[in-house]
């Protein structure tokens, strides 16, 4: 690979991450859609890219494997640059793998063909890595098989090996498994998880599920318009989202709105304390639907207002949903007729129009300034 030396040279004795981006730029037609994207992925580690449709995450991931250019930003592998806006290591020599949801094997081709296709060296090498990649994704005994004779999965796997077989130090992932069906899906993220780890890979995987960043990534990098908003630990970014857009990119959410007064917040579940934030202030409260807590009505009343709980806010079934994990209950709220979403994880259906009480995990609220809005 070629090699230019870096002036930010990282530090001797620092491990620099496998692959390195800086202030990426990108822009069509004068709108940025890659705005000063930066992040590392260490030598085993998944980064999940996760974000809407349209936010840029398959062309950041275009600009790494070389096949579009950045406006302004650099790449760095182990610490040596591979790309800036004048020097480029082209796409076939940044040992780099890429996996598509489209993987496409080449049908006229057998499985050991399609798995070799990437290889160099004698055959009798490359045979040998054909085959210790076939045992790797349990696929040895289709070697002499063709595509069309293996399942979706399988030819997943196959894909997988192929990508894998020239040893690549980054692999990059665009939604890989979205042509699967559900139950195959779960099955091949874990062996897929398990041999990149194996073989050391750094891997930089676009998805635009929450739940599959979840399942994969050692670090989820949250993209919105071109941005990495958030970038952490999959418990750090679902436990601690930066807006209420980070919130609800994840789960539902529900939200409540009130104005600052003395450092606190007034709300039909009582006062929130919201220290350090101006009187006059609008602020959104927001919290998941799994933390919302039912009571039932006794006789007009509720339970006991708690300073952990709160006071209860008396509500009425507006709809009710089973989900097969769980129950989704849709309440109206007496204050204000908005609507609040609670799961429950058992099969609880109760009859629209029934009032019952509810309070909130005060412990799972963010407090964000208002964005206005519903
Ligand atoms: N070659 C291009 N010319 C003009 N616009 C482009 C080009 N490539 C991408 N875009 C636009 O850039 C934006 C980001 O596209 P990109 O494919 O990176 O998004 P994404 O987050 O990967 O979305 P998805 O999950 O739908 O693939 C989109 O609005 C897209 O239309």
């Amino acid at each position: 690979m070629l090699e230019k030396p870096v002036n930010e040279a990282p530090l001797a004795d620092v491990t620099p991450p496998r692959l390195e981006i800086r202030n990426l730029h990108r822009s069509f037609e004068g709108r940025a859609v890659v705005d000063d994207v930066s992040l590392r992925v260490m030598p085993g580690q998944v980064t999940c890219l996760l974000g809407p449709s349209g936010c840029g995450k398959s062309t950041t991931l275009r600009m790494i494997a070389g096949v579009e250019m950045q406006d302004s930003g650099q790449i760095f592998v182990d610490g040596k640059l591979i790309c800036d806006t004048v020097f480029r290591v082209p796409p076939e020599r940044r040992e780099i793998g890429l996996m598509f949801q489209d993987f496409a094997l080449f049908p006229h081709l057998s499985v050991a063909d399609n798995v070799a296709y990437g290889l160099k060296g004698s055959k009798a090498d490359k045979r040998a890595r054909v085959e210790e990649l076939l045992v790797r994704v349990d696929l040895l005994r289709f070697i002499d098989g063709y595509p069309h004779q293996l399942s979706g999965g399988e030819q997943q796997r196959v894909a997988l090996a192929r990508a894998l077989a020239p040893k690549p130090r980054i692999m990059l992932m665009d939604e890989p498994f979205s042509g699967l069906d559900n139950r195959l899906r779960d099955g091949i993220r874990d062996e897929t998880l398990a041999i990149l780890k194996e073989e050391d890979t750094a891997v930089l995987l676009v998805t635009h599920e929450p739940d599959e960043a979840m399942r994969m990534a050692d670090e989820i990098a949250l993209m919105r318009d071109g941005k990495i908003v958030q970038q952490g630990a999959p418990y750090n970014v679902y436990t601690r989202p930066i807006d209420r857009a980070s919130v609800a990119f994840f789960s539902d959410a529900n939200m409540l709105t009130a104005t600052v007064e003395g450092a606190l917040a007034m709300t039909p579940f009582g006062r929130f304390l919201a220290p350090g934030v101006p009187d006059g202030t609008a602020v959104d409260i927001v919290f998941r639907p799994q933390h919302l807590r039912i009571d039932f009505d006794r006789a007009g009343q509720g339970p006991v207002p708690t300073p952990v709980d709160g006071t209860p806010a008396r509500a009425v079934v507006e709809r009710a949903r089973f989900m097969g994990n769980e129950s989704l209950v849709e309440f109206r709220l007496d204050h204000d007729g908005s609507i609040m979403k609670a799961t429950v994880p058992a099969v609880f259906l109760p009859a629209k129009g029934k009032a019952m009480w509810l309070t909130i995990r005060r412990d799972r609220c963010f407090v964000f300034p208002s964005e206005g809005g519903a």
